[in-house]
């Protein structure tokens, strides 16, 4: 069928459903336009794309609206398409991509729509081998779930095409390779469709999500399953800990000592814990005190077992009712973290320690079906786990009532009170029903804890709350063992090649800076035959979770990340991380390579350290090799005590001090609990 778009002149609708690669729809333009228009949708009508001269095609601005009524029902099918009025800005638009930055240049973005159906796995984002050579499909339509949570403004439009990034004139980006480099002014939707529990999720114009995870097993091997602590497991006895505050309480030096009850005991004994870590030794202690906690520990150091115990003891203890349906459910503990993937993991440890007990942990995240997580929660209720929008959507739907909550968990506090999240969190805690700070117990953790970060989380807890530091507050994990290699952008990818051909099946993880980027090296690594798959905000949540499960199974040993796989993930196996790209923020820098080297393993971790880049981090990472006791590259240090280095080196902010904010002057000076901006999140992925 044919319309004409006031724009772009007469466009050629080509439905290209099918069962496989989803529902799907292109715009061409009729014969030879040179502008040729490519345009996706992903069911209901949203859709964006972006043309050859870089113009976007924009659903709302251009009007154009669809009627799918019929796809669900015919295999292929003309859809119904009218294009009225124009009023895309050519010059907005050529200024935003004007803003692109890269070392690959401007190239063309890619389009989800455009998926070639004849990718064969139905996952047309994996970029394993065969995907690799099918080329990478690329991104149009609105991810369904980056559209409900966690969308904010980010557009991604234009084609994808088979044979991912050919290096031939028309399809080399400018300025370099092409292959679907999307500019980072990009938005498609007004700020108004922000995310947010009373805006993103509520919009009625957005397509509804409707993937729903697949049910996890519930056989005690599943839900048992584990990895092996490492040969460094006992060394973790040899940490100083720090507990700041008044009247801390005893640790306990054995899981014995903490008085669990039998179920909790033997849950842990089937998860391979044999003696608790520094963090639960302490944390335990604390939290079955009463105590407001804020604790530091380093990466994969079993934090997350260190507040779920007590907690669930102390539910227990309390005789928890039994979860059974109701309209509105009353969790008596709430834990947040920043993303899907590690609230989801938590999840699962709580579902591991609250095995055979009555208590029934639930998580609701963004990218799933909002009516599947629903009736989730109405089945009954106690431990809800959560990312903050959909958890604040949920409470705004009146689906959860906050009056029982006694324990609030924030995992990764310092990312859940930068600026990115801290909103949110406010909110939450000023949600009606939710005790004051004074009536529940509130328990943060983390591996990072910037000075203006504690200053802040100071406003949600007791004011008796305790410090526990062990280690080195914001410190490196000494069991990974970090390496930095000094290069141009330009030799980067036959760099990670190189090392990438040296780690052959192990599991490594990718990190770079962009969504984009890892979807570059992504379909660079699997033309170069390495299987890889990536995981970034712009993956529909079914596509992440299957990276995941193609990582965690060997499939794809290679997952290219953003820094939404920076924090939490605890992934079997991991021995390698390579930060393709430094971070901005030295706490980011801890996290990533925080994923190998976990529980008394060892692991590696290489750094590309591009001097014309990353030459503020400088200083920040040489504090860090130096804490860990590793060998400092003598031309790092010589770039972090030259000129560079200074602008991003602020002592004030004391990332490395093992020390709780209460004992410095700059805390005592401003009377305590402080509005102090927090850093906001160093890059320009969607986290939640
Ligand atoms: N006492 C223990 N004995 C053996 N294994 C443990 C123990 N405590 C935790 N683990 C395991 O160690 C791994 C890391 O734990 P966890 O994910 O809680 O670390 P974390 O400190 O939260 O890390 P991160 O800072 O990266 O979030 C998990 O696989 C967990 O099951």
């Amino acid at each position: 069928m044919q319309q004409r778009c006031l724009r772009y002149g007469l466009l050629r609708v080509r439905s290209t459903y099918s069962r496989k690669a989803g529902k799907q729809q292109t715009w061409q333009p009729c014969c030879s336009s040179p502008r040729l228009v490519s345009a996706s949708c992903q069911r209901f009508g949203k859709f964006v794309g972006k043309s050859r001269c870089g113009n976007r095609v924009l659903a709302e601005k251009h009007k154009i609206s669809i009627n799918m009524d019929h796809w669900d029902e015919e295999e292929t099918t003309a859809a119904t398409v009218t294009a009225t009025n124009s009023t895309s800005s050519d010059g907005t638009e050529r200024d935003s991509w004007k803003g692109d930055r890269s070392e690959f240049g401007r190239g063309r973005s890619r389009g989800r729509g455009f998926r070639d159906s004849s990718i064969s796995d139905g996952d047309s984002w994996s970029y394993n081998a065969d995907g690799g050579r099918d080329g990478f499909s690329g991104r149009g339509g609105e991810a369904d779930g980056a559209h409900e949570n966690g969308f904010r403004g980010r557009g991604r439009g234009g084609r994808g095409r088979r044979g991912g990034f050919r290096r031939d004139g028309d399809q080399v980006g400018r300025g370099g390779l092409g292959g679907g480099y999307r500019g980072k002014d990009e938005e498609i939707f007004s700020p108004g469709q922000d995310k947010g529990p009373d805006k993103g999720e509520a919009a009625s114009d957005k397509p509804r999500v409707t993937y729903v995870p697949p049910t996890v097993p519930d056989d005690e091997a599943t839900i048992f399953s584990h990895y092996e602590s490492g040969i460094n497991f006992d060394k973790y006895d040899d940490i100083l800990v720090d507990v700041s505050g008044t009247n801390p309480p005893m640790a306990i030096m054995t899981f014995d000592e903490a008085a669990l009850c039998e179920s909790l005991r033997n849950n842990i004994s089937k998860s391979g814990y044999v003696k608790p870590t520094p963090v639960q030794k302490h944390g335990i202690a604390i939290i079955s005190a009463g105590r407001d906690l804020m604790a530091c520990a380093q990466t994969g150091s079993g934090k997350t077992a260190a507040f779920l115990l007590p907690i669930l003891q102390q539910l227990m203890v309390g005789g928890v009712a039994a979860s059974c349906f109701s309209e509105t459910q009353e969790p008596e503990a709430i834990i947040v973290a920043p993303t899907r993937e590690l609230i989801n993991q938590i999840y699962l440890e709580a579902r591991k320690f609250a095995h055979g007990t009555c208590v029934r942990p639930v998580v609701v995240y963004g990218g799933v079906s909002t009516g599947y997580q629903i009736r989730e929660i109405l089945r009954g209720c106690n431990v809800l786990c959560g990312t903050p929008g959909r958890l604040l959507d949920m409470i705004g739907r009146g689906k959860v009532g906050l009056s029982k909550v006694r324990y609030l968990v924030l995992d990764e506090a310092d990312r859940m009170l930068d600026m990115g999240f801290e909103p949110d969190m406010r909110r939450l805690v000023g949600s009606p029903g939710m005790p004051s700070k004074e009536n529940r117990q509130t328990l943060m953790f983390s591996a990072t804890y910037p000075e203006d970060i504690q200053r802040m989380a100071a406003d949600f807890l007791k004011a008796d709350y305790l410090f526990l530091a062990v280690g080195i507050v914001g410190g490196a994990c000494s069991d990974v063992e970090q390496t930095f290699v000094q290069v141009s952008k330009f030799s980067k990818r036959e760099q990670l090649l190189d090392i990438l051909k040296t780690t052959g099946t192990e599991r490594t993880m990718v990190f770079v800076e962009t969504k984009r980027q890892a979807d570059f090296i992504a379909t660079f690594l699997c033309q170069e035959d390495v299987p890889t798959t990536s995981i970034h905000g712009d993956r529909e949540q079914r596509e992440r979770e299957l990276a995941l499960t193609q990582f965690r199974s060997g499939k794809c040993p290679v997952l290219v990340a953003t820094s939404v796989a920076a924090r939490g993930l605890d992934i079997p196996d991991v021995q390698h991380v390579v930060n393709f790209d430094l971070p901005k923020e030295i706490d980011e820098y801890v996290h990533r390579i925080g994923r190998t080297g976990r529980c008394g393993n060892v692991g590696r971790a290489v750094s590309f350290f591009d001097p014309d880049i990353d030459g503020q981090m400088a200083r920040s990472l040489v504090t860090v090799l130096s804490k860990a006791q590793q060998e400092v590259p003598a031309w790092l240090e010589a770039s972090a005590f030259s000129g560079h280095g200074k602008s991003d080196f602020n002592p004030s902010r004391k990332p490395f001090g093992s020390t709780d904010s209460r004992k410095t002057s700059s805390f005592r000076d401003n009377g305590g609990p402080s509005q102090a901006a927090a850093q906001p999140a160093a890059d320009d992925e969607e986290w939640e």
